[in-house]
């Protein structure tokens, strides 16, 4: 059973389950799934997974959604990759946490500050099968306004795409113990805000097939 969760309703249009509302948040029960509407930001991320992980068992978690893309990433409007790591870029200072000295999670005798891994074997199993590729994601609550700001981030954290979701979802799985993996497709160029520029169809169905895809998938991941 995969537990899915998208921060918008809006990029889930061709999930089909029957509604129920859990907390502060409506889902889907569905064929093999159970997803979550999580709300945008990376509180609502994190908090939707902590509390329904609290009190039902979660074998494996999808966060999917819509986001953009940074200058020099070579990622197309419309295409779908899997996040293999997560940048929180707005903890601690400019240059992140590690400088302020105490590291953002301890796990396992790791420390992490502002980097989390996804599940390196689960997101290998959905590249494998969905034949997708794998780029790194940079979260922050507020979104890139111009592409100087764009570059910038890209440049100082090494991340091809742009979300407000992604590292919380990653953090929260690594100190709850889920096996997660994140999915995006581009529906924007990171840093433009011009809406004609976005091709936000195009994202939409490119999710909807690596989501379905992700559902047929047969073999035990
Ligand atoms: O109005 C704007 O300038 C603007 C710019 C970027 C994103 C938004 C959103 O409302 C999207 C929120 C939603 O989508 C994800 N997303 C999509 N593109 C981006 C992006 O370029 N940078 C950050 N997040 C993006 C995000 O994860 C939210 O869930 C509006």
């Amino acid at each position: 059973m995969w537990l899915l969760l998208s921060p918008t309703r809006l990029e889930a249009p061709f999930l089909r389950g029957e509604p129920f509302a859990f907390l502060a948040w409506k889902g889907l029960k569905g064929e093999g799934f159970v997803y979550l509407e999580t709300g945008v930001g990376k509180v609502n991320a994190a908090m939707a997974l902590a509390a329904y992980a609290a009190s039902h068992p979660v074998e494996r978690a999808l966060l999917f959604g819509i986001a953009g893309a940074y200058p020099g990433s070579g990622l197309a409007l419309g295409q779908a990759v899997l996040i293999g790591e997560e940048v929180e870029a707005d903890l601690g200072l400019r240059e992140g946490l590690k400088p302020l000295g105490f590291p953002a999670l301890r796990k396992g005798g790791a420390r992490y500050y502002n980097r989390f891994p996804l599940d390196p074997g689960l997101t290998a199993s959905l590249k494998e099968g969905l034949g997708l590729g794998l780029a790194t994601g940079l979260t922050r609550d507020l979104v890139s306004e111009s592409l100087e700001e764009a570059e910038a981030l890209a440049q100082r954290w090494g991340a091809e795409v742009e979300s407000m979701e992604g590292a919380a979802f990653a953090r929260a799985c690594l100190a709850l113990g889920v096996r997660g993996a994140e999915l995006r497709a581009i529906s924007n160029p990171a840093g433009v805000r011009d809406r004609g520029a976005w091709r936000l169809k195009e994202a939409l169905t490119a999710l909807e097939r690596a989501v379905s895809g992700v559902l047929c998938l047969q073999a035990p991941l």
